[in-house]
């Protein structure tokens, strides 16, 4: 019988997400070239900024200080990019955890990623000339 997952609480579960959903970006090849070729990646030093960020969306503790959208401005990633990130971020979750905080990271993964993206499109208005 499978193993039951129980929910996500602590520090240590935070790390074992990071550290599962980057493991599967790294094998992904629609994502690993994006990370590794474009943006050349310091995953040692980019692991514990992301455990930073998601113990503060997910865990209220507020460690995280950066600017993200400033590192994705430059990055060439559309829908496509970010629909396969969601994918493996939902995979990740639910390979490791069941429970509200469980449902609750995803759909907080999922509004992030879809103001990222909203601000990264585009604003077809602009192709009107009116500043
Ligand atoms: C197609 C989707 C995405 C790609 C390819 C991508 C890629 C990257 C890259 C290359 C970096 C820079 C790492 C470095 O400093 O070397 C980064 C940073 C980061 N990303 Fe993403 N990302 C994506 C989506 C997201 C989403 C949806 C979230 C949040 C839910 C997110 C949160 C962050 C955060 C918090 C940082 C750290 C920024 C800092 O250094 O303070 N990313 N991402």
């Amino acid at each position: 019988m499978a193993p039951s997952s129980s929910d996500l609480h602590s520090e240590a579960d935070i790390v074992r997400l990071v550290d599962t959903f980057y493991a599967r970006v790294n094998e992904d090849a629609l994502l690993r070239p994006i990370f590794n070729d474009v943006a050349r990646v310091d995953w040692a030093a980019h692991l514990p900024t992301m455990y930073d960020f998601w113990s503060s969306v997910l865990l209220g503790t507020s460690r995280y200080k950066g600017r993200p959208m400033a590192k994705h401005f430059p990055l060439p990633i559309a829908a496509e990019h970010f629909r396969q990130w969601l994918a493996l971020f939902y995979a990740s979750v639910d390979e490791l955890f069941a429970g509200p905080k469980a449902t609750e990271a995803k759909l907080k993964a999922q509004n992030i990623g879809a103001m990222f993206e909203h601000r990264m499109t585009p604003n077809p208005l602009s192709l009107l000339g009116n500043q």
